[in-house]
């Protein structure tokens, strides 16, 4: 069976069998390790779930954030201070409210990454963990001064037993972010990682996505500073330090901390690597070069140990199956789809334009689409084909004029477009290798899906399976299943920017053929800007063309490709038409 068919690893069944067999082995690691080592033990569960936190919000999501351990320590503020007032509910319920307080400051954090990106938000993070630094010694935690200790559970007070607790709470942890991540919020940081632009498209909130991985992170770093204030009985800021949150970052970097095994080998190393550096009777805190140096490496190979162990592991897999990339395979479609005639505009555009500076992308553009038609606007380099569509579809909130939508107005941003059901694909790749085809589509379709019902669609444009890892499809396939994906939104009018750019020449009659069936098909509209004519030809009875943001013809394609001004356009490339 081919690898893209297998089944992957992901119903219920086979995530809680490996979760038993943690929590077993955790218990056989209590029961046999020495005392001490059962201590770096629990350091290192404590970690693993900082570091799976770190795997949502920079792996998963793509941002950085470097005050994973703020968000640690605020979780371990709240069991302190549940713990000084004697609050009801005992250390597991302190533990799930520091962790909840910590995904809320979390949700704060976040906002500014709404707006900030890269190196702006790393100093912001940074800065955020800097001031948490000098805050906590003045503040210093609840019950310290006194001496309180911090309560463990009643069935958990020895180090073995609490240790046992700690790999059952993990084990939690890691359900909880697997199955998160094959959910909508787990797509969306996948997909905003990747595009936020192809994100807005698919009518996904950015913000949301981007806020949830903050909350999620947050709540797992403030699990972990609540489980290390059990563990140690008193909390201390020199636990949370911000070199130390910088130097957990670059772990997960190094290790892929998106991976949950990845999560676990870095909080190994992080415990390991200082421990060893203490026996060789080196300083501990060389260890930060040590991560360092390890990062450094990451960066530069712009790759991580999990990545690259999986990406081994494939590529053997794929060498004894004896096929690399997937692509796109067209079987005969048996029946042809009646397609209605066309219905009143559903999509009209009234004297749109648009202006960069001194160029005038877009001047008093009209354009009209049919329910069920398809217009095919074509035109040279620069004309302003792109433009046309992203200003349509909200990307360029500068532009003027008016557009309507199945008779009304269509304005605001690009997600709530989308949401009215304008969808639009793009001339980049906008499609998340990190999903499966099918991950993908249901992301970008927004509506419940049969099984039947995607695979159906993708047989149609002659995609990969399903259960295939984009990452293992080629471009042109990807933007096929781009295709599929709003297809299956059931928008009112999808807007294809060249979508044939990344198919073989040899595919595209194959490709016409199956545009021309999508409004009698999936009952949506479209709009096709294409240069190879002999598609464009194929699909669209009616096109227009632009020619330096100008309509300068449209109507029938006869006609227009007659038009004695069009072909004056197309100098050079007359034969062409
Ligand atoms: N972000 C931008 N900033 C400045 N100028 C831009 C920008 N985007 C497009 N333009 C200019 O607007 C004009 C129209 O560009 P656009 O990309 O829409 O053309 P196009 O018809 O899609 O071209 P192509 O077929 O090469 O994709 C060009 O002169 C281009 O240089």
């Amino acid at each position: 069976m081919p690898l893209a068919e297998r089944k992957p690893a992901r119903s219920i069944g086979i995530p809680l069998l490996i979760a038993v067999v943690a929590v077993a082995v955790g218990y056989g690691l209590s029961v046999g390790l020495e005392g001490y080592f059962v201590y770096l033990g629990m350091s290192a569960v404590v970690a693993a779930i900082a570091l799976l936190g770190l795997g949502v919000v920079t792996g998963s999501a793509g941002m950085i954030s470097l005050c994973q351990l703020t968000f640690a320590a605020v979780g371990a503020w709240v069991v302190s201070a549940l713990n000084k007032a004697e609050a009801p509910g005992g250390f597991l319920v302190w533990l799930l409210l520091g962790g909840l307080a910590a995904g809320v400051v979390g949700i704060l954090v976040g906002l500014p990454a709404l707006r900030l990106r890269g190196i702006n938000l790393a100093v912001v993070t940074l800065g955020l963990a800097a001031a948490a630094d000098l805050t906590l010694v003045q503040l210093q935690f609840p019950g310290v001064s006194e001496g309180i200790s911090v309560l463990r559970p009643d069935a958990f007070t020895d180090d073995r037993s609490y240790f046992l607790l700690a790999v059952v709470v993990l084990v939690a942890c890691c359900l909880a972010v697997y199955f998160l991540r094959r959910g909508r919020w787990g797509s969306g940081w996948q997909a905003v990682a990747f595009s936020e632009r192809g994100t807005a498209a698919a009518g996904a909130s950015v913000r949301t996505s981007k806020l949830t991985a903050f909350a999620v992170s947050a709540t797992l770093g403030g699990i972990s500073g609540g489980l290390l204030t059990g563990q140690v009985g008193l909390a201390f800021p020199a636990s949370f330090t911000s070199i130390q949150s910088l130097a957990l970052y670059v772990l997960a970097i190094m290790s892929g901390a998106h991976l949950i095994d990845m999560a676990v080998f870095g909080a190994v190393l992080w415990v390991a690597v200082p421990e060893l550096l203490k026996r060789w009777g080196v300083p501990q805190d060389w260890g930060y070069v040590v991560f360092g140096l390890l990062g450094v490496q990451a960066l530069t190979s712009g790759g991580n140990l999990g990545t690259a162990l999986r990406e081994l592991w494939h590529r053997r897999a794929r060498s004894r199956e004896g096929n690399g990339h997937v692509g796109i395979e067209h079987r005969e479609v048996e029946t042809v789809d009646e397609a209605p005639p066309p219905g009143p505009p559903v999509l009209v555009v009234r004297d749109l334009s648009v202006r960069f500076g001194q160029v005038a992308a877009l001047s008093s553009v009209d354009i009209a689409v049919p329910e069920h038609g398809i217009l095919g606007v074509i035109g040279p380099n620069g004309a302003g084909k792109s433009t046309l569509v992203d200003a349509i579809s909200g990307f360029l909130p500068q532009a003027q004029g008016e557009v309507e939508l199945g008779g009304g107005p269509l304005t605001g941003p690009p997600t709530r477009r989308a949401r009215s059901g304008l969808r639009r694909t793009f001339q980049q790749d906008r499609v998340p290798p990190g999903l499966t085809v099918e991950a993908y589509v249901r992301f970008v379709a927004r509506r419940r899906l049969a099984t039947r019902e995607i695979a159906d669609a993708l047989e149609f444009f002659g995609c990969p399976p399903a259960r295939t890892p984009l990452s293992r499809v080629d471009v042109g396939a990807r933007r096929l299943v781009e295709v599929v994906g709003h297809l299956l939104a059931r928008p009112r009018i999808l807007l294809l920017d060249e979508p044939a750019a990344g198919l073989p020449h040899e595919e595209h009659v194959a490709f016409g053929e199956r545009l021309r069936r999508v409004p009698a098909r999936f009952g949506v509209s479209l709009l096709l800007i294409e240069h190879d004519l002999d598609l464009v030809r194929s699909v669209c009875d009616t096109i227009t063309v632009l020619d330096f943001g100008q309509v300068l013809a449209t109507g029938p394609q006869a006609e227009v490709l007659a038009d004695p001004a069009v072909l004056k356009a197309y100098m050079g490339e007359t034969e062409l038409l």
